[in-house]
Parts: structure tokens; sequence; C-alpha cells
């Protein structure tokens, strides 16, 4: 299982210097949605130039012009990028296409989609290269919400997925033993005091 590192920070020397720490132990470094918002794709080529040994995840959370949007992000050095499961089959089906002329990877976010299992298999029928099982930070912060949700509906799908929201030293466990491909950290890793230890915890917490 690979080990994705969510940087839900707001200015491109904040990712740059959290990345800088964090890449000896993770596999992906996610630009996220904020981030991006806040400094635009410069901060995916500044992050990309810096790290180019590593996947590069844009998460642009597309719901619209899925092949523009995609193509955007890919020629400036993304890996992957993520379009909302909320999307339309057309949106998807565009991002796919921008991802296979540049060689690249289409992710597709559940976040808000009410049946994540359904869905699931149909974003892959698209062509997404796996699904993001994934509740919000809001979501997570909801009353009754369950983590395990999240892991039962990936079992279910049987697709290729990760698993994002609420992913720390506790759980990462329990999302491999799921069988996520990835397990995507976010405040685990960029809120600790010390990034660098929290990331190569999770990673030890991994099983080769
Ligand atoms: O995409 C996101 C929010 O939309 C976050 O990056 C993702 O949910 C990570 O969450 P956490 O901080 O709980 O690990």
């Amino acid at each position: 299982m690979k080990l994705q590192v969510a940087m839900d920070v707001l200015t491109t020397e904040a990712a740059l210097e959290l990345a800088g720490k964090v890449a000896p132990y993770v596999d992906i470094l996610e630009l996220g949605t904020p981030l991006i918002k806040s400094e635009g794709l410069r901060a995916v080529t500044a992050i990309k130039d810096a790290h180019p040994d590593k996947i590069v995840f844009a998460d642009l959370k597309t719901m619209d012009a899925g092949e523009l949007e995609a193509d955007i992000a890919f020629s400036a050095g993304a890996d992957i990028v993520t379009v909302l499961g909320t999307a339309g089959d057309s949106t998807i089906v565009g991002a796919v296409k921008a991802a296979k002329a540049h060689g690249k990877s289409v992710v597709v976010d559940l976040i808000g989609v009410a049946d994540k299992v359904q869905r699931a298999k149909e974003v892959t029928a698209l062509g997404a290269a796996f699904v993001e099982m994934h509740a919000g930070l809001d979501e997570q912060a909801e009353e009754g919400f369950t983590f395990q949700t999240l892991l039962s509906d990936g079992e279910a799908a049987a697709v290729p997925f990760s698993v994002a929201g609420g992913v720390n030293v506790s759980t990462i466990a329990s999302v491999q033993q799921a069988g996520a491909q990835v397990a995507v950290a976010g405040g685990a890793i960029y809120s600790a005091d010390d990034p660098a230890a929290s990331a190569a915890a999770l990673r030890a917490a991994i099983v080769a």
C-alpha cells in the first residue's frame, strides 16, 4: 500500500517545506484543493520540480470541464488529478481523455456520493485509475460519522481504491487490511509537531 500526504497548507512555500520534510516517507505528494485555489497550478510545478521522483497529485476536485482542467494540471506537472464522482460521466470521460494524452491518471473522489459502491464501479469502467473513498473535513466533523464505512465501501466496490479522511497512525492498519491501494493522510502529518516523525510512523505501520 502506498502512502499519500495531503498537503492542506495555503502557500507554495509551506508546501515545499512540508514536502521537504516528509518526502522520504511517502510515495505521493498531494497538493490539497485549498492550496491549488490559493496558489494556482504554479504550486504543482514547484512541487514536481523539487520532487521529480515522487508522484504528484493535484486535488482539483473537478466538477465540469474535465478535459480542460485535467490537461492544464498535467501540463503543469501533475501525475494524478481528481474529478468528483458527483460530476457527470462526460466530465470524467473528458479528464480520462486528457490523462491518456499525457500518459497520466485520473482518480475519482467519491466525497458526497450517497452510493459510493455503485459509483465506484461506474467510474472505474469509465477509466478512473482508482477511486477515493473520502470523507471530507466537514463530514468528519458531523455527528454519526464513522471511518469504518469508507473501508467497507472500498471492500464492497471491489475496484482499486484509496481512503482519505481520518487516516492516522491508529487507523492506517485497518485501511491496509481493507485492501486499499493508497492511504491518504493530511492532518495527521501536517498538523503534527514533527511532520517527518508522523510520516515515518505511518510508513512504519504499513506492512510491506
Ligand atoms: O481532501 C481533503 C478535504 O477535502 C483532505 O485533504 C483529506 O480529507 C485529508 O483528510 P485528513 O486531514 O483527515 O487526513
